[in-house]
């Protein structure tokens, strides 16, 4: 178990808190969706509200991406959010970032840059070696205390995740401690459980269904988006090449046979699509598997009538269902029934877990709500939903023994 803030005295203690606010970046390079940093608010003024000393931590992109881009429109809109200043500093542990952390005041709130402009942070390390690394070395001194809110970066084993609680007492924040609550008990969900993959991040997902198969965590696996797809072509269907193209080009090649492994191994628990939609005249078409690969060579662009037909009836019967990824391309109005007729039938269940951030994004988009919990992680999420441990939850817990008295 991990402490959580009701373990932290935070009066006058100066707290890491590293979230994810990893998000969508316009054109302008500045912060185009904000629900990630609505997600920490509860953590930040709780424990700003406490008179702690808040120096926030987080990433923002991968190096060389567009969205790799700094955390000052980040630092405004937090500052809108919670209703108070929050100071954004360009530099994240050089001395002019330690002036800056060790002169906070109680109720202060400062954000560093984006980690990830550090080349360390975008490595993965032991979380001994971690603590080793500039990032951690130069903050740590300057701070009392390390909180780690950002669940959905806890499957990177990354020096701001497993370094700083190697060295400072470390605390869970409102948002990791929900969702390990959530996620961590997924054995004692109600069955049969039903996992639905879709999305693009194949080999993520091929993992997952491989171990809850393995595991017996899963009665069913149904597959959608381009899980759908690559697991259509490992079942022998011709998709035609525009589908077949974008899979290698994606580099999901190879995953063809893994895929064709797991349904020799467990074919009859996986559910294949039925059909497929393709854009034709500009509108959408629908095609029968056994009428494939469609006649002008257009791309699978979501799930068809009949496979939903199908998956609903599969889930009619489930006491648990998990999913993860859009069931098709659901940024464009033709091809996001999938999704939607789908997740809102996933709603029914009893017990109903959502995990991705472009899953969050997309039900936001089509206004479907009313699951037991919507996760803000994608690949974290996938990792505890397969039992897996996340290296910075296991570092939190791991942690130095050494621990405050919680306020009174
Ligand atoms: N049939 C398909 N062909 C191409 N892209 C698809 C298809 N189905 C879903 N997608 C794409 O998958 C992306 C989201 O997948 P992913 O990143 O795995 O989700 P998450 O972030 O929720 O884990 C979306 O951009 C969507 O357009
Ligand atoms: O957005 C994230 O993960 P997700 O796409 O799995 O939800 C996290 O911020 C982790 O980012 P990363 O996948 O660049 O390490």
């Amino acid at each position: 178990m991990t402490d959580t803030l009701d373990d932290l005295a935070v009066e006058g203690t100066t707290v890491g808190v590293r979230v994810d606010i990893n998000s969508p970046i316009g054109d302008d390079g500045t912060l185009a969706d904000d629900a990630r940093l609505r997600a920490h608010v509860d953590t930040l003024s709780e424990l700003l509200d406490r008179g702690g000393r808040v120096a926030v931590l987080a990433h923002q992109g991968r190096p060389g991406g567009d969205d790799f881009v700094s955390l000052e429109s980040h630092a405004d809109r937090l500052s809108e959010l919670l209703g108070q200043p929050v100071d954004y500093v360009d530099v994240t542990f050089s001395g002019a970032a330690r002036e800056i952390v060790d002169d906070l005041d109680d109720g202060d709130c400062v954000v560093l840059e984006n980690t990830r402009f550090y080349s360390e942070e975008y490595m993965e390390f032991e979380p001994e070696r971690a603590a080793r690394t500039h990032l951690v070395e130069g903050l740590a001194p300057v701070l009392d205390a390390y909180v780690n809110d950002a669940f959905a970066a806890a499957h990177r084993s990354q020096p701001s995740l497993v370094g700083f609680p190697t060295v400072l007492p470390g605390y869970a924040g409102r948002v990791m401690e929900s969702e390990l609550d959530v996620l961590g008990s997924i054995e004692e969900t109600p069955e049969p459980r039903v996992y639905v993959l879709g999305g693009a991040k194949v080999t993520d997902s091929i993992d997952v269904a491989w171990s809850v198969l393995e595991k017996g965590l899963a009665d069913h696996v149904l597959t959608a988006g381009v899980v759908g797809n690559v697991f259509l072509i490992a079942d022998g269907v011709d998709l035609g090449d525009a589908s077949s193209d974008f899979i290698y080009d994606q580099g999901y090649w190879d995953e063809i046979d893994r895929a064709a492994d797991l349904l020799d191994a467990y074919g009859e628990q996986v559910a294949l699509p039925r059909d497929v939609a393709v854009e034709r005249d500009g509108e959408r078409h629908e095609i029968g598997v056994n009428a494939l690969p469609p006649k002008n060579d257009e791309a699978a662009m979501d799930i068809g009538s009949s496979t939903l037909a199908y998956y609903e009836r599969l889930l009619e019967d489930a006491g648990t269902v998990i999913l993860n990824g859009p069931a098709g391309v659901f940024e464009e109005d033709a091809f996001a029934r999938g999704t939607r007729q789908l997740y809102e039938a996933a709603t029914d269940v009893e017990t109903s877990i959502v995990g991705g951030g472009d899953t969050a994004s997309a039900l936001r988009r089509l206004g479907v709500e009313g699951f037991s919990h919507v996760s803000t992680g994608g690949g974290a999420a996938l990792r505890m939903l397969t039992a897996e441990p996340l290296p910075a939850v296991t570092a939190l817990e791991n942690g130095p023994s050494q621990r405050q008295p919680a306020d009174d």
